[in-house]
């Protein structure tokens, strides 16, 4: 069956899940802010500034126009950064409500709000009324925007405490290299996707102090116990942290070249500084903003998360890089299970 999708952001996720929305055979419309990016989508078929090289199929549609994007949509996918998800999404809200539509809403964003410390999720139900939408679902595992253009074999969850909605992305974006599970723990799916970054900051900043495999496997293995911790005391599965939303996209995020966080992790062990580092990327470090709030949420519930701890640190109290990971290494001797 062919749906029509509005997918909102036309960065490298936003276009590249447009994209094998389009080869799947659903009629796509990609919604971005700058009428230059339309046109080269639409004229020439690529998005130079944030997929180099990539030609995007003929058929997909880009435009500035937010009502004609969500005219007629059966589903509603949010692809900008977590910080822009609460004004997009009061955007849509109005054109919902004229059109008298209440598509399934989907999100791939990867983050807590700041301050709120809301899961993206939650930020949709609040802001999106009842009567503007049908379910709710996180799309979410390993997955970086150049392999899945380059149709590599991917595999994801759709999200959803609604198992229908969720089977209903599942079966919008499954292809021969599109795979996709779905999962009913939403709150563990978007809080692993979301705590995944922190530990892919660390394990970059590691390589740019020159440690070698042992350390990186050790801050993936350590960071993943405390990820899971604060998961668990949030209300997640414990399950869903050696699922593709947790380990899988831990280990991706930790160990690709791809990653914006472990880029960036990598150049702050280099010695760079973070303003000069989220400058240069052009691109969103959701990290960075996620590690704050996992900080506060983790004084909150009372739990240890000594490497998000030195990861905070540094990216918001100009600590050094490498005083921080010997601290790390001298803290008390631990029982490894507790
Ligand atoms: N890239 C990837 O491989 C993956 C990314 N994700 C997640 O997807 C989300 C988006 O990431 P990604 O596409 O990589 O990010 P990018 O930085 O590549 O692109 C972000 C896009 O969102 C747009 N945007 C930002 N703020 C607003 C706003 N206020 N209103 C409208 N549009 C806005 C940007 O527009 P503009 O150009 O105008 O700034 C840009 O088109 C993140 O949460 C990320 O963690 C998840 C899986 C894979
Ligand atoms: O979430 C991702 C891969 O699953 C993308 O990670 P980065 O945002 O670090 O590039």
């Amino acid at each position: 069956m062919t749906n029509k999708i509005a997918v909102l952001g036309a960065g490298s996720w936003g276009s590249v899940l447009a994209s094998v929305l389009v080869q799947n055979g659903h009629k796509v419309c990609l919604w971005t802010r700058h009428q230059e990016q339309a046109d080269e989508m639409n004229q020439h078929h690529t998005n130079q500034h944030y997929l180099n090289n990539y030609q995007y199929p003929s058929q997909l549609q880009a435009t500035t126009d937010l009502m004609e994007t969500l005219r007629q949509a059966d589903v509603v996918l949010f692809t900008v950064p977590t910080s822009a998800i609460r004004s997009v999404a009061q955007q849509v809200v109005p054109i919902l409500q004229e059109l008298h539509q209440h598509p399934l809403i989907v999100h791939a964003s990867k983050g807590l709000e700041q301050k709120t410390h809301l899961r993206i999720s939650e930020i949709l139900t609040f802001v999106i009324p009842f009567d503007c939408r049908s379910g709710i679902v996180a799309l979410s595992g390993p997955s970086h925007a150049e392999e899945v253009a380059k149709k590599d074999i991917t595999l994801i969850t759709a999200a959803s405490t609604d198992l229908a909605a969720a089977q209903q992305v599942q079966q919008l974006f499954m292809n021969d290299y599109f795979r996709v599970y779905t999962n009913t723990d939403l709150i563990g799916v978007e809080l692993g996707a979301a705590f995944k970054n922190i530990i892919a900051l660390g394990a970059g900043a590691l390589h740019g102090l020159g440690y070698g495999d042992d350390a990186k496997a050790a801050l993936m293995t350590r960071g993943l116990a405390e990820i899971s911790r604060l998961g668990v005391a949030l209300g997640a599965q414990p399950l869903t942290f050696i699922g593709l939303s947790g380990v899988g996209d831990l280990i991706v995020t930790c160990t690709s070249g791809y990653s914006r966080n472990w880029r960036a992790g990598n150049q702050l062990g280099q010695g760079k500084k973070l303003a000069d580092v989220v400058a240069n990327m052009g691109m969103v470090i959701e990290g960075v903003k996620t590690c704050q709030s996992a900080y506060e949420l983790a004084h909150q519930q009372h739990i240890e998360m000594p490497i998000t701890e030195a990861i905070y640190h540094v990216l918001y109290e100009h600590a050094d890089i490498k005083s921080e990971a010997v601290e790390l290494m001298r803290r008390e001797g631990k029982s490894e299970i507790y």
